[in-house]
C-alpha cells in the first residue's frame, strides 16, 4: 500500500508520493491508470519525492505526466513539492534546494504562505529547447493541416512554444495545441501556450500541456510566456500571468538570469493506493 497526497497549484493537480520512506513501483501504464479521472485518482502530473543526488540538495523530485511520460520540469509541481515536504515533516527549512532531471531548483516559503521558485535560466538555443531549427530566432513557424503557426520557443527545463493571440478565451487551444504538441518540429514534443498581452504588467495565458492536454494552470508555461513577452518588449520584467485557475507572479531580469515564479500550493486530501 502506498500513501499519497492530492495537491494542486491553481488547479493544476498532482498526486505527490514520499518515495523516501516508501518504495513505490509505478510503471507508465500504472501512472496512466491512476491519472484517469474516472477509473483512477485523476491528476495532471504525479510527483515522486526522493533522496537528493547532489551533496548540497535536500531532495530530488521526479515528474510524470498523466500519459506516463517522465519529464524534467513542473513549476506548479515544484511549489506543491515544497508544501508537501514541509507538511510531511521531511524538512523544516524555509528554503529548500531540490535536484531535478533539469538541474537544481531553489524554493522559498514566503511570509504570506505563497512559495517562490527559482526556475533556473531559460534556454533559447534550438538544440536546448529542443526544436528543429538551424538557428535561434525570436519567432519560428510550423505548418500543420494547411495552416502555418508562428510562435516563440524556450526551454524552462522543458520545451515550450508560445503563440500570441488577440483573445485567449477564443483561442483554438484543444485543436491547435494538440497539433503542435506532437509536431515533428519538436522532437521531444512541447507544451503549447496561447498568450494574450493585456498591458505591460499582465498576460492572460492558456496552455495545452505535453502529456496532459489543457490544464487550468502551467507554471513553467507562465515562465516561458513571460520570457518570450519580455524578449519581444511587450511587457516589463515583473509580470502577472493570469491562467484559468488563477494568477502567478513572474520576474525575469533578462538573458543569463533565472526566472522567479511565485504562487500558491494547496493540499486537498490524503489517500492510499495499491498500485
Ligand atoms: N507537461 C509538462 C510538465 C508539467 C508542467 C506544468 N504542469 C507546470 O506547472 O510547469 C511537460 O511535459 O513538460
Amino acid at each position: 500500500m502506498i500513501h499519497f497526497t492530492k495537491m494542486h497549484g491553481l488547479g493544476n493537480d498532482f498526486v505527490v508520493i514520499d518515495a523516501i520512506r516508501q518504495t513505490p513501483r509505478l510503471e507508465p501504464e500504472t501512472i496512466r491508470r491512476l491519472a484517469d479521472r474516472h477509473f483512477g485518482i485523476g491528476f495532471d502530473q504525479l510527483l515522486l519525492v526522493e533522496k537528493p543526488v547532489s551533496p548540497n540538495a535536500d531532495f530530488k523530485y521526479r515528474i510524470f505526466n498523466a500519459d506516463g511520460s517522465e519529464v524534467s520540469q513542473c513549476g506548479n509541481g515544484a511549489r506543491c513539492f515544497a508544501r508537501f515536504v514541509r507538511d510531511q515533516g521531511l524538512t523544516d527549512k524555509d528554503e529548500v534546494c531540490v535536484d531535478t532531471d533539469a538541474g537544481q531548483l531553489l524554493l522559498k516559503f514566503d511570509s504570506d504562505g505563497q512559495i517562490t521558485v527559482n526556475m533556473g535560466i531559460p534556454r533559447h538555443h534550438p538544440a536546448e529547447v529542443p526544436l528543429l531549427a538551424d538557428q535561434e530566432a525570436s519567432s519560428y513557424q510550423a505548418s500543420a493541416n494547411g495552416e502555418t503557426y508562428a510562435f516563440g520557443a524556450v526551454s524552462m527545463g522543458n520545451p515550450h512554444a508560445v503563440l500570441q493571440v488577440d483573445n485567449v478565451e477564443a483561442a483554438p487551444v484543444a485543436a491547435v495545441g494538440r497539433l503542435l504538441e506532437s509536431h515533428p518540429f519538436f522532437p521531444a514534443r512541447a507544451n503549447i501556450g496561447f498568450m494574450q498581452i493585456m498591458d505591460r504588467e499582465h498576460i492572460k495565458l492558456r496552455v495545452y500541456e505535453r502529456g496532459a492536454a489543457e490544464t487550468l494552470a502551467c507554471g513553467s508555461g507562465a515562465c516561458a510566456a513571460a520570457v518570450i513577452a519580455i524578449e519581444h518588449g511587450l511587457v516589463d520584467r515583473h509580470v502577472q500571468v493570469q491562467l484559468p485557475g488563477g494568477a502567478l507572479k513572474i520576474s525575469w531580469a533578462g538573458r543569463g538570469e533565472p526566472v522567479l515564479m511565485t504562487g500558491p500550493a494547496i493540499s486537498v486530501f490524503e489517500g492510499t493506493i495499491e498500485p
